[in-house]
């Protein structure tokens, strides 16, 4: 969620950020001499030269997400995968039509951040690559678009702004109304939201049944307050079947989520009315981007 801002240095010394930000960075082997050169090594001993080495962390924070971003739009794991786990450059080049040495960097990045191995000239697949596997049943890779629009990083750019006005909000400010009335207003917007949604609902969802079953014994109706496009329900209603689903959110979203067996659409505005059940589910993603942003 924090992706272009946040990279992992917090739990890490800053000397190891900074061998890693280097080798991130410059991972030929002209690096690795310079790392183990006396003059790092005093460079190395030095917190102020950790601090500001540190700094270009934040200074290039957007780099991981923006190359996840770039593999899933490649399509790399996808193409990994239907080839048996496991490519050597040039066929990987070759099958996503990219230039060889531009992937070579990609993929060398993605290899440092552990998304693919690299061994015996190929490029292998990671339980972390395969979260980016498009359409795949616990894939992230719609949370990882969805994150990286630039609708969703351009508010923010007006942090500053959100400290200096107590009730402002910057998604507002940016995009002219609230996240919601611009999804309402431009549904491909508003399809990568109920994507990135339906990724963490379809995890939470699963986790529900295979951990506390019993909160569901004696409901036999449920409401889901911002249910998006069913996902959760589906899950629900599909280890339940006793249960009776009714799908709850805004008109532009009930009116295009999948229909479902056992999950009936209900568009309204919760802070008017909610649709009477047995029990009501309300998931909350955003809490983060709300403490910042709204
Ligand atoms: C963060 S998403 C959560 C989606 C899903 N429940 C999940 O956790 O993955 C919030 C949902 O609330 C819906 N929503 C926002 N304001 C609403 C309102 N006033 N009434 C009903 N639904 C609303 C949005 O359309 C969106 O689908």
């Amino acid at each position: 969620m924090l992706g272009p801002l946040a990279i992992d240095s917090t739990s890490r010394p800053p000397s190891l950020v900074m061998e890693s930000l280097y080798t991130s960075l410059f991972p030929s082997s002209s690096s690795t001499k310079l790392l183990q050169s006396p003059k790092m090594a005093e460079l190395k001993a030095s917190i102020t030269a950790d601090a500001k080495l540190e700094m270009w962390s934040y200074a290039l924070g957007f780099t991981p997400m923006a190359i996840v971003k770039c593999a899933i739009d490649l399509q790399i794991a996808d193409v990994i995968d239907s080839h048996g786990g496991s490519m050597t450059l040039p066929s990987l080049s070759a099958a996503l039509g990219c230039s060889q040495p531009v992937l070579r960097r990609i993929m060398r990045y993605l290899v440092h951040r552990r998304i693919f191995t690299h061994t015996a000239s190929s490029y292998s697949q990671t339980p972390l690559s395969r979260l980016l596997i498009r359409g795949a049943a616990d894939s992230m890779a719609a949370l990882v678009l969805l994150e990286s629009t630039p609708t969703m990083l351009a508010p923010w750019q007006r942090l500053s702004l959100r400290a200096r006005q107590a009730d402002g909000s910057p998604f507002e400010d940016e995009h002219g109304r609230d996240l919601w009335g611009h999804c309402d207003a431009n549904p491909e917007h508003s399809k990568l939201l109920d994507d990135g949604m339906s990724c963490i609902a379809a995890a939470s969802s699963a986790a529900v049944v295979e951990q506390c079953p019993e909160v569901f014994d004696g409901i036999s109706s449920l409401v889901d307050v911002g249910g998006g496009d069913g996902t959760a329900l589906r899950i629900l209603v599909k280890a339940f079947p006793w249960i009776r689903g009714i799908n709850f959110d805004l008109p532009h979203v009930v009116g295009v989520a999948p229909p479902c067996d056992g999950v009936e659409p209900v568009a309204g505005d919760m802070f008017v009315a909610v649709p009477k059940a047995d029990a009501a589910f309300l998931m909350v993603f955003f809490l983060l981007r709300s403490y910042f942003l709204h």
